[in-house]
Parts: C-alpha cells; sequence; structure tokens
C-alpha cells in the first residue's frame, strides 16, 4: 500500500456512477476487524495478510481480478472454509471483539448470526412460503410464521410479486426473483451481517436494479459484505471498496494480497495505488 499517488484519476466508471458516489460514515465502531488473515488450501496460500475493519450497517464491496481471494476472503467471515477440507485460516478476525476462530465459538451459530447468499440463485425445491419459514422453524420458532413470512417477503421486496403462490414451489420463480427470495431466506433467521458472493452475476440489468436497490435498503439494518465483478455495481451500492490482486512473491508464488481499502467515492475517484487506478479504469484485470 506504500505505492506513490497514482496522479490524476481517470477511472472509468459512467459519470452518471461517478456523480452519484457518496462520501461514507465514518468507520467507527467496526462489525469485524481483521488482522493479518492468510488462508491456505493445503499447502496454497491463496489470501496473505490482510488487514481491514468493516463498518456496521455499511456496504463493503470486495473488488479484484479474477482468482485474486474475494470469495476466499468473503468466506472467512462467517467460516465458510472451515467446510473446505484442508483449508486454514491464519491471523485474526473479531467479530464485535470476540475472536470468530476461537475455541468456545461455535461456527453454525456463526453462519446464522452472519448469512450468505451466493452467486447462482438455490432457493430449496419446496414452496416460497416454505423457504422463508425453514430457517425460523429450525430456530424453533412455531407460531406467527405466518407474519414472520410477510414481513420477510415484503423486506425483501418480493411479497406484492408473490403474496398470491406462497404456496407454489420456489423453482418456478424467474432468477432475480429467486436470489430475493435467497435474500429473503438469510434475513428470515435475522441475521446481523449478509455476505455476498456476485449475487447478480446471473441476473440480467433489470433483476440487477432490483437487488442493488434491496440491497441499500437492507444496509439500514444490516451490514453487508458484498464481492462483485461489476465495478459499477461496487461504486453504486457501496461505502468501502477493498481491492484485491493476484501477486507474484519472491519465490515465483502467487497469492491474494489486499491492496487498498479506502471509502468506496475515494477510491473510484482518487486511488492511491496505481494497481487500483489500472484496475479501475480497466487497464488490467
Ligand atoms: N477449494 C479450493 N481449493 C484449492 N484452491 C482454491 C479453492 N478455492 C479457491 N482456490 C484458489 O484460491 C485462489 C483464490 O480463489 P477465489 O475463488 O477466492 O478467488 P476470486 O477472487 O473470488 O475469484 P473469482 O473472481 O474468479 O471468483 C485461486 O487461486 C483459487 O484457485
Amino acid at each position: 500500500m506504500n505505492n506513490p499517488p497514482a496522479g490524476p484519476a481517470s477511472p472509468g466508471l459512467p459519470a452518471s456512477v461517478k456523480q452519484n458516489l457518496q462520501e461514507a460514515p465514518d468507520l467507527v465502531d467496526p462489525i469485524f476487524q481483521v488482522e493479518d488473515v492468510s488462508v491456505f488450501y493445503g499447502d496454497y496460500e491463496a489470501v496473505r495478510g490482510v488487514d481491514m475493519k468493516i463498518g456496521q450497517k455499511q456496504i463493503t464491496a470486495l473488488i479484484g481480478p479474477s482468482g485474486c481471494g474475494k470469495s476466499t476472503l468473503l468466506r472467512c467471515f462467517n467460516r465458510m472454509n472451515d467446510l473446505i477440507p484442508g483449508t486454514r485460516v491464519g491471523g485474526k478476525i473479531s467479530f464485535r471483539g470476540e475472536d470468530l476462530y476461537g475455541d468456545d465459538v461455535d461456527p453454525i451459530e456463526v453462519r446464522r448470526r452472519i448469512g450468505m447468499v451466493f452467486q447462482k440463485p438455490n432457493p430449496f425445491p419446496k414452496s416460497i412460503y416454505d423457504n422463508i419459514a425453514y430457517g425460523p422453524r429450525v430456530n424453533g420458532i412455531r407460531r406467527g410464521l405466518d407474519d414472520l413470512v410477510e414481513q420477510t417477503l415484503r423486506q425483501a421486496a418480493l411479497w406484492d410479486e408473490v403474496k398470491d403462490k406462497l404456496k407454489q414451489n420456489a423453482l418456478s420463480l424467474s432468477g432475480g426473483q429467486q436470489q430475493r427470495l435467497c435474500i429473503a431466506r438469510a434475513i428470515a433467521i435475522r441475521p446481523e451481517v449478509i455476505l455476498m458472493d456476485e449475487p447478480c452475476s446471473a441476473l440480467d440489468p433489470i433483476a440487477t436494479a432490483k437487488i442493488e436497490d434491496l440491497m441499500q435498503d437492507l444496509a439500514r439494518n444490516y451490514t453487508i459484505v458484498i464481492v462483485t465483478h461489476n465495478m459499477q455495481q461496487a461504486a453504486r451500492v457501496s461505502d468501502r471498496t477493498a481491492f484485491l490482486t493476484a501477486e507474484l512473491d519472491s519465490a515465483g508464488v502467487r497469492y491474494g494480497k489486499l491492496i487498498e481499502y479506502e471509502q468506496t467515492s475515494k477510491l473510484f475517484t482518487t486511488p492511491s495505488d496505481d494497481r487500483t487506478e489500472a484496475y479501475i479504469t480497466g487497464r488490467f484485470g
């Protein structure tokens, strides 16, 4: 992160996106604190030495070229990497001040508090209603499910489209509706954080716009961390952006590295590292 300033920035974002870049609130009281985090798949170090803080009720975007470790880093935030055999996380991630990887921490409880939405919509092959009610039922909620389902679908901006077909199979919905249902399923158990791994990459621009609007609504109550390949999306929705890239170490081994982490408005207008500027202007990646 010590490169000289990149000079006058000429990032390749459309003027409409640049005009709307907002100053993010200050990063006080972060919900996650990441200290010197490295992730290994067996002997391979996919991500090396990441330090960052994630703001509460903010949207944080992770961007960077393919293979730089965005999804790997994202999965660290709710211990999804634990589910991949041979994966090891070094360094420390604190969640609300507690070591997320501490011996007494239950990873299932972690994933209840920190939900995840994936690239490809993956509703259960059950009714729309049961997709939403599933998590609350598993958590012992039996009463008031109808209200909870309605409230959750409203929060996910899906109620009006599905209220007359709650018993219909969720797989009959469009891709964009399925993804909003997956977001609704994630928020039905009232998590504190929602992790999103390229949630719009399988969607058309109209469905993408709906998810982006939804994210901004949800950020009033939830912390969101999103991996996206779409820089305009990062610029449109996020408060802070982290740019990662893959570098070669002295032994010629590739590893993912955090290059710059800043307010989104700053990163996309006056990046301080040449590599960030090259990426956001489309000169590499
Ligand atoms: N389960 C795994 N086992 C071994 N190596 C993996 C595994 N998952 C990812 N990797 C490797 O770790 C590195 C980072 O991968 P990751 O998927 O996190 O990158 P990414 O930036 O999210 O990429 P993309 O944008 O293409 O999705 C890559 O070299 C990848 O091959």
